[in-house]
């Protein structure tokens, strides 16, 4: 599927067929809910594709300093049930400042843990068709493949909620790492041209919430520990053909565009990252950052910790 592919839906009869599915969405439970295409930047549309709460008591808050919060949960059930109800606050909060909500995924076992959402209350109360998806990073194969973080975010997540296709910015699969992430980067300009994705003061795209995951080395998105890449600081999106972490050829967000998000998750779990989080959290005299600390979000981070990978602080 092309991002280019030109599938325009004029307003008025975009607003009849939002209101069709919505009414359908009452009579059909969303996993059959098909969707219309959607429209958001003329530009811009996705092929059509078939898409179909707890308090946070459970966490400790180890630490809150200024925009940097820390919650540890007992369990990964617990931290996935606090990550949902996140989730859809910030949804809710940009829902009905904007009337939209830019959220960012990232592969890995990130997906699982937003589960939560699409279960009841959030399947029912979250506003999905204002949603706008994006990854932080994609692995260059088919978005079929096993490896695909779309397949595995569509698997997991997506298809079962009513977010409208043309709201769902996968890669050009059909590229090569530089055209894609070129390709990708076009998108993201043109979104902003739009006004569908707010822009930072620094010129960077500004997404309302980014969903972090970290490799047990301290990598986020793709972008590794010691790799050229983490100092890329014109590029909104790039491109690695030497990934630590198969597969080899990826697309990446840059740290300019991560850190200008409004909100950043960063969702740990595992013994295997105790290390990197003990670093990023209690600092190290280390002189070469990990990317994890390298992670500073415009308004605010949150960590989703599980006891595992809290062991070291
Ligand atoms: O494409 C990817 O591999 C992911 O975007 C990557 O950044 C992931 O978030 C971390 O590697 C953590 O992965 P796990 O949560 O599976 O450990």
């Amino acid at each position: 599927m092309s991002i280019s592919s030109f599938t325009f839906v004029s307003p008025s009869l975009y607003s009849e067929l939002s209101s069709i599915c919505l009414a359908l969405q009452l009579i059909y439970p969303p996993r059959r809910f098909v969707h219309s295409v959607g429209f958001n930047c003329p530009e811009f549309s996705a092929d059509p594709r078939k898409f179909g709460g707890q308090a946070r008591s459970m966490a400790a808050v180890v630490g809150e300093k200024k925009n940097k919060k820390v919650d540890v949960f007992n369990t990964e059930e617990d931290l996935a049930v606090s990550l949902a109800r996140y989730t859809a606050d910030l949804s809710d909060k940009f829902t009905k400042e904007r009337g939209s909500f830019t959220v960012v995924l990232s592969g890995g076992s990130l997906i699982q843990s937003l589960r939560k959402l699409v279960e009841p209350p959030y399947i029912d109360s979250i506003e999905w068709s204002k949603w706008h998806v994006f990854w932080v990073d994609e692995r260059v194969v088919p978005k079929d493949h096993a490896d695909s973080n779309y397949k595995l975010a569509f698997d997991g997540f997506l298809r079962q909620v009513p977010i409208l296709p043309g709201n769902v910015y996968a890669i050009n699969d059909a590229l090569s790492a530089e055209d894609a992430a070129e390709d990708y980067e076009t998108c993201l300009k043109h979104l902003v041209h739009c006004k569908v994705l707010d822009a930072a003061g620094n010129g960077f795209p500004k997404f309302d919430l980014m969903l972090l995951g970290m490799g047990p080395d301290g990598h986020v998105a793709s972008l590794f520990p010691g790799h050229p890449l983490v100092k890329e600081n014109e590029k909104w999106v790039t491109f690695i053909k030497d990934s630590p972490k198969p597969p080899p050829e990826r697309i990446t967000f840059t740290f300019p565009v991560i850190n200008s998000s409004a909100y950043i998750a960063l969702v740990v779990c595992g013994a295997d990252t105790a290390e990197p989080v003990h670093k990023a959290l209690r600092g190290s005299d280390d002189f070469d950052k990990l990317p994890v600390e390298m992670v500073s979000p415009e308004v605010e981070l949150t960590w989703f910790l599980d006891k595992a990978a809290a062991t070291k602080l």
